[in-house]
């Protein structure tokens, strides 16, 4: 697929990200698929899925589903996870993702390699690159690696970022700012419908939301929080 295809297929639209870690009650492909069968009838452009040894959940996505796949894989939850390596990054094009997201923070890479490594590996099997960033610098320095798609994913979970429980809307402002002709995507802790009417407003091309709408235990805590006050 190329960039413009998956413009053309997700902008101003919804991405739904549908990931299930070790432990949780719907920690299985064939629920991660049924999620992301949901998430395309309600109206997901794309989806958004893998995780930790989570080839087998995007290979069953990508033949499950019309929409394009962004993939990744997780290992652990510190430093560079996203993905984090050329191999790593590899083996989701081989399962069919259209689009690999993958850390794109100047942290050490597991492999020793830059993040460029991986965009040229990518985009050598066909693929195309989600740089997860968390501060406008990364954003900048993915761009400048020729990553195609730049997303705020990460702001709120590196040491060098702001922790906090609202999404990142001005990180949204200040990349549309500093790249007009980019692709920004917003991600990371979008909750609400009207969240992601803002980040449209602010400049990005479209919204990832996976936790409120893909983790019934999640949305069951936030219910019966409410009744505890
Ligand atoms: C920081 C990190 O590891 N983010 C992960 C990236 O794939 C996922 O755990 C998130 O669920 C995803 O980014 C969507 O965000 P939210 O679930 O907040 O809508």
């Amino acid at each position: 697929m190329t960039l413009d295809d998956f413009v053309r297929a997700v902008r101003g639209r919804l991405i739904v990200s549908c990931q299930a870690p070790a432990g949780h009650a719907l920690r299985d492909t064939a629920t991660v698929v049924r999620m992301a069968h949901a998430a395309v009838a309600g109206g997901a452009a794309a989806i958004r899925c893998g995780g930790v040894g989570g080839v087998p959940d995007v290979r069953a996505v990508a033949e499950a589903v019309d929409v394009p796949v962004v993939g990744l894989t997780k290992d652990g939850t510190e430093g560079v996870y996203i993905t984090p390596t050329v191999a790593a990054a590899l083996a989701v094009v081989a399962a069919g993702a259209a689009v690999v997201a993958v850390d794109a923070t100047q942290r050490p890479r597991p492999d020793g390699r830059d993040f460029a490594d991986t965009v040229a590996a990518v985009h050598e099997a066909g693929a195309l690159v989600m740089a997860d960033v968390s501060t406008l610098d990364e954003g900048l320095a993915a761009a400048h690696a020729g990553a195609d798609v730049i997303a705020t994913t990460l702001s709120g979970y590196t040491p060098h970022s702001l922790t906090q429980t609202e999404p990142d809307l001005a990180l949204v402002g200040a990349l549309r700012h500093a790249l007009p002709g980019a692709v920004i995507v917003a991600e990371g802790r979008y909750h609400q419908p009207s969240d992601v009417a803002r980040a449209v407003v602010a400049g990005a091309t479209t919204v990832v939301v996976g936790t409120a709408i893909t983790d019934p235990a999640w949305i069951t805590a936030r219910f019966a929080e409410a009744l505890q006050q």
